[in-house]
């Protein structure tokens, strides 16, 4: 097999310059293009993983066992991943007329080593897993060098992560994988990928979805010969029902793979769990979409999104990706298209421009609370102290950036804030002005992390209640001329957020106009 498409360099540059030096220690592969893969000496990957030791082992899958490895660059250790492989037997086959001469490679004449290497060579992308590099062991199998993710696979995080992702973080990645498949069904030829799940899914150093795993990813046209010719492949429970024969791939089947990973996201359910009753997360979740009960598919671990609209857009989005009917799916573009609407709808909510705006306003002073407790929506950035937007690619330059929060704080941990809340939080002193008194403890409604529960509670009120240690209950009154809560006896934390409830109360009249929508035409349900 020739490695003719040699194009990971870009790709390797762009994550870390330093993989140019690594040119000099192992032969390099060139064509035309102005990419290079490297082929490394098996060696040399011995002596990056440590003889391939139990430290070094990243986990398994079903084609080998992945090693995180440090190969030495001229400046720096270059962390990667090396992907062992099991020598797999090619089969002889015969395509058109007997005459396998013509086989351009199709899936039965090559490994999933050789197919990955060869996909990923010819489509590097800031958002794949890309290509660094590949070895050929002694006995003939082939190893393959991808960038190393830090952070682990999506599936770690959504199913055995003590602190589930919130919904900014899960909405994001359900964004960048989008993209991601709409990149490669965009190539030319395009690639279908076959196997998208999230434990395909890796996060990376910026704590971005990468799509990973090109074992079974076929690159052409549906009329050519290798996609003609290879059988249906992929995994249970993300698999296309209509996906039976090689000539029905099309790129709809990575649709409806992406549309059970989105159903993944939301619910924090398996594709299939034996222990829920449908076990199949489209036939548990489609039911309850297509009956607008769109909070009954969220994780409970998080509760629902503070923006039942977004929710309502997400979901309605993954129910089309899943439908029986390939040719009723929407397409990648179409579905980023969706899920940046939704985006922009999260980014100008009135909840989170007035979150926004407060944050700005007190930059630079001291946390304002103890935000471990006051929040279970894990979308900070510890490492960098600040908020994670969805996406802050360049295509995407006009959404809003990270959001900083505080530059000072005892921890980083301590700093993270966020827009859902359901506990008990402690507040701090402001630096400077601030006239909260130190540890007062405040009690927050306990339905605050359902936003539906949290918008019914408040319209039960006449005004806005809060619980304070000293005080009991304390009623608020809206001030006309700044539209904010204000209480003589409160510290400027606790009107922030008895504003912030306010906020949300006056959300919900716009929500529940949107949500009396009828589903019914719009998204054509009744026409299945
Ligand atoms: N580039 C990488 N960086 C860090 N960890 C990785 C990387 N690639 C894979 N892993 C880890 O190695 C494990 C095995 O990955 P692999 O892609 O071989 O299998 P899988 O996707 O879990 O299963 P399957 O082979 O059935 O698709 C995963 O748990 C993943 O977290």
């Amino acid at each position: 097999m020739g490695y003719l498409f040699c194009n990971a360099e870009s790709a390797i540059a762009t994550c870390d310059p330093h993989y140019w030096d690594l040119k000099k220690r192992s032969k390099t592969l060139t064509t035309n293009r102005t990419h290079i893969i490297k082929e490394f000496l098996y060696t040399d990957l011995v002596t990056a993983t440590d003889s391939f030791s139990a430290e070094s082992y990243l986990g398994k899958g079903s084609h080998g066992r992945v090693y995180k490895a440090k190969l030495n660059g001229d400046k720096d250790n270059i962390v990667v991943a090396v992907k062992t492989t099991k020598l797999t037997t090619k089969s002889k086959h015969s395509h058109i007329n007997g005459n396998n001469k013509n086989c351009t490679g199709c899936g039965n004449c090559t490994s999933p080593a050789e197919n990955e290497i060869e996909i990923l060579s010819q489509v590097p992308n800031p958002r794949l897993v890309n290509l660094i590099g590949y070895c050929t062991d002694p006995n003939g199998n082939k190893l393959i060098v991808v960038e190393y993710m830090p952070n682990g696979s999506l599936h770690d995080l959504l199913h055995s992560s003590s602190k589930p992702p919130g919904w900014t973080r899960r909405f994001r990645f359900a964004l960048q994988v989008a993209k991601a498949v709409r990149t490669l069904h965009g190539s030319n030829p395009p690639v279908i990928h076959r196997d998208i799940k999230s434990s395909n899914v890796l996060i990376d150093q910026d704590f971005k979805a990468r799509l990973g795993d090109f074992g079974l990813a076929l690159r052409g046209h549906v009329e050519d010969v290798r996609v003609k010719c290879t059988p249906p492949a992929g995994t249970l429970g993300y698999l296309d029902p209509c996906y039976l024969a090689p000539e029905d791939l099309s790129a709809k089947s990575d649709v409806f793979s992406f549309g059970i990973l989105l159903l993944e996201i939301i619910s924090g359910r398996n594709a299939i769990d034996v222990n829920y009753s449908p076990p199949s997360v489209v036939d548990w979740a489609v039911p309850l979409i297509r009956k607008g009960d769109f909070v009954g598919i969220c994780d409970r671990r998080i509760g629902a999104p503070s923006d039942l609209v977004m929710l309502r857009q997400i979901a309605v989005i993954a129910a089309r990706c899943v439908r029986s009917t390939a040719e009723k799916r929407p397409g990648m573009v179409e579905v980023v298209e969706c899920l940046k609407l939704a985006r922009k709808r999260f980014h100008s909510s009135p909840i989170w421009c007035s979150w926004r705006r407060r944050v700005t306003r007190v930059e630079n002073a001291q946390p304002l609370m103890r935000c471990e407790d006051y929040d279970n929506d894990n979308d900070y950035d510890y490492r960098n102290n600040n908020y994670y937007d969805w996406d802050d690619d360049e295509d995407d330059n006009k959404s809003e950036n990270v959001v900083k929060i505080v530059k000072s704080g005892s921890s980083r941990r301590k700093s993270k804030v966020s827009s859902v809340a359901s506990v008990e939080y402690e507040s701090k002193p402001l630096k400077k002005g601030a006239r909260s008194k130190p540890s007062k403890k405040v009690t927050r409604s306990k339905t605050v992390g359902s936003s539906s529960g949290f918008v019914s509670s408040c319209s039960r009120m006449s005004g806005i209640q809060m619980v304070t240690e000293k005080t009991g209950v304390m009623k608020l009154k809206k001030s006309k001329s700044m539209g904010v809560l204000q209480s003589p006896n409160l510290g400027e934390d606790e009107t922030m957020i008895a504003m912030w409830k306010l906020v949300i109360r006056d959300n919900k009249k716009l929500e529940k106009k949107m949500l009396e929508k009828p589903l019914v035409n719009k998204h054509g349900w009744e026409s299945e």
